[in-house]
C-alpha cells in the first residue's frame, strides 16, 4: 500500500505556543504542559464539522481489497508516513492517517508529529489516555498494525 495522501487539504499552520508555567500535565517529552492556540475554526467543533463533510480522510483510494476492517499495516509501511503532509500514527493497534487532524490537535502539531510514522500508544497514554481518539479519527482509520496484540 503506497498510496499517499498529498491531496488531503491541510490549512497552513498558525499555531502559537502559550505555555503555562507550573502545570501538572505533561507532554511527550515531559517538559510540562503545552497549551497551544489553534487558528479560529480549528477547535473541536471545527473538526467535527470538517469530518462530517468528508467521506474519506484515509488518503487511500477505496478499491476492492482495501478495507480498514481487514487492512494490516506493517511497521515498515507505517514508518514511511512520517511527514506533515503524509502522517500516519498507530494507537493501541489501530493505524490512522492524522494528516488532516494536525491543525486541529489541541496539543499542537509538533506534539502530534512526535508520533508520526510510529506506534505512539505510550506517548498518547502518557498525555491523555482518556481522549476518545477512535471516535475523533473514525474517518481517518486505515487498518490494524501488524503484530500488535490487542489483548495486551
Ligand atoms: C503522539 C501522539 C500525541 C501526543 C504526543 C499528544 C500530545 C498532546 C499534548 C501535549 C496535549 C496538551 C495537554 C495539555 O497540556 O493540556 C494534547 C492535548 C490533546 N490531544 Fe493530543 N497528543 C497525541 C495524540 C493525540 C491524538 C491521536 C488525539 C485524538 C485524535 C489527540 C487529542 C487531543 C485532545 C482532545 C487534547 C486536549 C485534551 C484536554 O484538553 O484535556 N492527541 N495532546
Amino acid at each position: 500500500m503506497n498510496d499517499s495522501n498529498k491531496d488531503i487539504p491541510r490549512a497552513s499552520l498558525n499555531v502559537s505556543t502559550t505555555s503555562t508555567s507550573g502545570g501538572g500535565g505533561g507532554n511527550a517529552t515531559g517538559s510540562g504542559r503545552t497549551k497551544v492556540a489553534l487558528k479560529p475554526g480549528y477547535g473541536l467543533m471545527g473538526w467535527v464539522r470538517f469530518t462530517s463533510n468528508s467521506s474519506n480522510l484515509t488518503g487511500i483510494q477505496p478499491k476492492s481489497g482495501n478495507d480498514p476492517r481487514t487492512n494490516i499495516i506493517t511497521m515498515i509501511e507505517l514508518s514511511k508516513h512520517d511527514q506533515p503532509d503524509d502522517c500516519w500514527i498507530a494507537i493501541r493497534g489501530k493505524v490512522f492517517n492524522v494528516t488532516a487532524y494536525l491543525d486541529y490537535h489541541p496539543g499542537g502539531m509538533d506534539e502530534l508529529m512526535k508520533g508520526a510514522g510510529k506506534n505512539a500508544t505510550s506517548m498518547f497514554e502518557d498525555v491523555h489516555s482518556w481522549v476518545n481518539y477512535e471516535s475523533l479519527l473514525e474517518k481517518c482509520f486505515i487498518g490494524r498494525l501488524a503484530g500488535y496484540d490487542l489483548s495486551s
